[in-house]
């Protein structure tokens, strides 16, 4: 939008001065002045269709670029590292970029060099139409009509007109490429959210969670995760969900949170559809420690604290969450307590904790946030949770360090 406005802004500059120049130009040949515009045009013309087929051509090539993107990103991303280094895949993962970068960049060079020629042949016309003027000009100052000052006056003229032509256009496409792009970012808005969130009811403690036959797919998919699902969860039951990898686990814990929505059956809490309560008032009244919680380069206060950053909470609440979660050892380790970084990416005296020391934090996270129920979703962590807990594990539990 502030790009639009910029190049509106020049656009407006660029025409007045345009317009200006041609004026005073247009005293020595009025016909070749109109035609000097009127030349002008289909480059202009031409330029905005470029935009437009190369606008979609990009859209059409939207997987290669997502493709190329991850590639550079896992490439380059400290997560990988490691592995990149062991299996010794620098060069095949180049080669997996080149091999989509190359069709890539040739399809587009055709486009970009039809354009380029296109837009080269059209702006000689122009150039003649001035050199035509010139031409007049000259005559008159032979006839005595014009002075050599009036040479210098006019050429100035022309180059101005030519410059502002030139400013003029590329402020027209900007504006025009803009637009486009502003129009699929509105068409995007407009898709309705697959959860919609209309429920009015507000959750504070939760004493019962039922699902009624539920059942689930996810989007665009075939299988049914979930089939006729039901089961009930009073409070101060400690509940384990216990099946095989790929059962359907983390997929309820997801329905019960609202990432989707049951494709039939329904989820009642309180005896209430799930449906009914107002989406944030619903997941705030669970802490959820995921299976692949992240953790961030921020402070050790900030990491535990940004699950309930409007909890009025004072230094204790975040000493008590460290404790329950075993993770009192790591403060004591951190030279600048809990305002220490959890990582080198930005500080330098940043501190990176292993991988099992994440996992505590994560749980401390958990523990810090004012929820009615706790979930796991790793193993290791249910045997710290001492609260109301509806927890998960795998059936055979694999092998941790924490
Ligand atoms: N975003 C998704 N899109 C499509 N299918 C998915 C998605 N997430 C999970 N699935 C599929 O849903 C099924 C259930 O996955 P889910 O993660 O719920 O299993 P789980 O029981 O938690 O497994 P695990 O014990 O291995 O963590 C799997 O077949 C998985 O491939």
């Amino acid at each position: 939008m502030i790009s639009v406005l910029w190049s509106g802004f020049s656009c407006v500059s660029a025409l007045i001065t345009l317009i200006c120049a041609l004026l005073i130009i247009s005293k020595v040949s009025l016909l070749l002045t109109v035609l000097l515009v009127a030349v002008s045009l289909p480059s202009a013309i031409l330029n905005q269709t470029y935009t437009k087929k190369l606008y979609q051509w990009n859209l059409t090539h939207v997987k290669e670029e997502r493709q190329m993107n991850y590639l550079s990103f896992i490439m380059t991303d400290k997560k990988y590292a490691q592995e990149l280094r062991l299996f010794n895949i620098g060069d095949f993962l180049k080669e997996k970029f080149k091999a989509i970068w190359g069709p890539y960049f040739a399809k587009k060079k055709k486009l970009t060099k039809k354009r380029a020629f296109l837009v080269t042949l059209l702006s000689v016309l122009p150039q003649l139409c001035i050199l035509g003027i010139l031409a007049v000009l000259s005559l008159r100052i032979m006839g005595g009509n014009n002075t050599i000052g009036d040479y210098s006056l006019y050429s100035g003229l022309l180059a101005q007109f030519l410059s502002s032509l030139m400013a003029a256009l590329t402020s027209i496409i900007n504006i025009y490429d803009q637009k486009l792009r502003i129009h699929s970012f509105e068409e995007f808005e407009a898709i309705p959210n697959a959860v919609a969130n209309t429920g009015t009811e507000k959750l504070n403690e939760i004493t019962s969670i039922e699902f009624n036959d539920v059942s689930f797919r996810y989007p665009g998919t075939e299988k049914e995760v979930l089939q006729h699902i039901s089961f009930s969860v009073n409070a101060h039951e400690k509940v384990c969900l216990v099946g095989l990898n790929g059962a359907g686990k983390s997929t309820l814990i997801k329905l019960l949170l609202r990432f989707y929505d049951a494709e039939s059956g329904n989820i009642r809490i309180n005896g209430v559809d799930i449906k009914n309560y107002e989406i944030v008032s619903l997941r705030k009244a669970f802490s959820c420690l995921f299976q692949q919680s992240p953790n961030y380069a921020f402070t050790l206060r900030e990491n535990i604290t940004i699950s309930d950053i409007f909890k009025n909470a004072d230094e204790n609440d975040v000493l008590e969450a460290l404790y329950n979660s075993s993770a009192s050892d790591i403060l004591g380790q951190m030279a600048d307590g809990l305002d220490s970084y959890l990582s080198r990416a930005y500080e330098e005296n940043g501190t990176e904790l292993s991988g099992g020391q994440h996992q505590k934090i994560a749980l401390a996270r958990t523990f810090f946030r004012n929820s009615s129920v706790l979930i796991s979703g790793t193993p290791a962590a249910k045997r710290r949770f001492s609260r109301r807990t509806v927890c998960r594990t795998r059936l055979l539990p694999t092998k941790s360090s924490s």
